[in-house]
Formats: structure tokens, sequence, C-alpha cells
């Protein structure tokens, strides 16, 4: 199941500053949305005012119409599941159980796990490639496995919208690619923070470019991304050329010419 996902004018305060000025975007059912800026610009901030960790001092955030940051967290996490930057958690469980964690939402205190559970945590494992993981203990997981368990446990939730921030983190290439394909896969919406601009290039649907906490550019990735905005917002050179096998936009940059020189 997936769903529209509207951000309309939000802003957020933080120590007194304001790190967001007006951010919005419209995501179509199935759509995967990209938020990519430079350190600093707002991805974050903006990821976890969606997910309602933060409160925005203006602006609303609606699925499918119903106000996400209005709705009880419990309710939400039905509809809404996130994969937030290293949120490792030193938890002293086993794999199994950490995932099984994305399936409270549906229970009651102290309600048991069912068949139904152990199907859909077994399947979100293996949708991460992290079956044989399960009988692990959590904490002593390598980085890039602790990043699967983590999107397995927010693919337990069964949410329609998955907000996920910088996901490829201490993933290898192939479970880069798998993380980042896995939205259409399961069919839901996505909203996704990324630093890979050509990763965000080659997933995503409609990119929004923050600069400074403001939204500098709102589009396809070839509406988004020019060399005169990677200088302008990236301080860096490059040209965006066409992938020769996908033919998406692909940025070669110059690491050689950066404009702080
Ligand atoms: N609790 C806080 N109090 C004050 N300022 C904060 C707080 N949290 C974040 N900031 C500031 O808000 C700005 C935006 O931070 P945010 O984490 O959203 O950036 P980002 O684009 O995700 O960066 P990165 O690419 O480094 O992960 C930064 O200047 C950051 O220092």
């Amino acid at each position: 199941m997936t769903a529209r996902v509207e951000v309309s004018g939000v802003s957020v305060e933080l120590g007194g500053r304001p790190v967001l000025r007006d951010v919005s975007l419209d995501a179509k059912p199935g759509e995967v949305v990209g938020i990519v800026g430079p350190n600093g610009s707002g991805k974050s901030t903006l990821l976890r005012a969606m997910i309602g960790i933060l409160q925005p001092s203006a602006g609303n955030v609606r699925i499918d119409g119903l106000d996400v940051l209005k709705t009880k967290a419990r309710d939400r996490a039905r509809i809404l599941a996130a994969v937030l930057q290293d949120a490792t958690g030193d938890f002293d469980l086993t794999v199994q159980d950490v995932v099984m964690m994305g399936r409270a939402c549906y229970k009651k205190a102290f309600e048991r796990d069912n068949d139904r559970d152990r199907t859909v945590v077994a399947d979100a494992l293996a949708a991460v490639d992290a079956g044989d993981l399960k009988d692990r203990q959590f904490a002593f997981l390598s980085g890039g496995e602790r990043q699967r368990v983590l999107i397995a446990r927010a693919i337990a939730q069964q949410p329609r919208v998955l907000v996920m921030d910088e996901p490829t983190n201490h993933l290898d290439l192939r479970h880069q690619f798998d993380a980042l394909a896995l939205p259409r896969k399961l069919g839901v919406t996505a909203v996704i923070a990324l630093h890979d601009l050509n990763l965000a290039a080659h997933y995503c649907d409609q990119l929004h470019l923050l600069h400074h906490g403001s939204q500098v550019r709102s589009g396809t990735p070839e509406e988004v991304f020019d060399s005169a905005t990677l200088a302008e917002v990236y301080g860096v050179a490059g040209v965006v050329t066409s992938h020769p096998v996908t033919g998406r936009p692909h940025i070669m940059l110059d690491p050689g010419e950066t404009m702080n020189k």
C-alpha cells in the first residue's frame, strides 16, 4: 500500500535559530523523493519534522490528507516508518528482536508475537539480505549489517511511507543499490536524504536541494542538477552528463577544482 505525501511550508527553529525555511514537497503515491544538500543544509531536520520528532514552527505534513503531526505516535507508526542517521542504539537484543520492535505499533502492551509477526519479520530480513543474521546479537554487528537490520525494522512496520536519512551509510555497493531500490520493490512512497548525487539522480523521481535551510531547487534530477548549481551550492566543479547505460543524469566531478582553493 502506498500514499501521497504533502509537506507544506515547513519551517523549523532549533536553539533559537531558523534551520529550515518554508520547505514544501508533494510526492505522489509510490514516488521516491530525494532530499539533497551540503552538510548542515537541513536534510535531517526536514525528515525529523516530517516524522514528528521535531515540532515545526510553521507548516504541516499530510499523508493521504491525514495531518501526521497531529496523529498519535502509534497510529503514525502504522503509516510512516523511518530509518534515521546512525540510530544504531546499543540494544542488548538479537537481530530478530530488534526487527520485531517494528511490529509494536500493531500490538497491545505485553501482547505476544504471533505467526504473522514472525512471517513479516522474516520477510523484512530477507528483503535486506539479512536473514542469516537473525539470531546474532545486534550490538555485535558491523556498521553495514546494523544499517540493514534497522531498515528491516522499518519494513516490518509495513508502512505506506518510508523516510530514510542516508540509508546507504556503511553499506557496500550492492547493498546501497538494494536499499535504494527497496521502496519501489515494496510499493511504498519514500523520502530519502542522500549525499551521493549520482545515486539520487538514478533512484529518485523528484529531488529537493536544500542550502542553508532553504529549498533552492526542486524538480526531476535533470531539472535540479547543473554545473552552476554544483558550484554555487556545493562549491565543486563538475559537469552533468547522461549515464551511458541508464540514460539518467550523471555528475562527473573534478576533485581538483573546489571553489575554496
Ligand atoms: N538541536 C539543535 N540545536 C541547534 N541547532 C541544531 C540542532 N540540531 C541541528 N542543528 C543545526 O541545524 C542545521 C541543519 O542540520 P541538519 O542535521 O538538518 O543538516 P543535514 O543537512 O542533515 O546535514 P548533514 O549532511 O551533515 O547530515 C545545522 O546547522 C545544525 O548544526
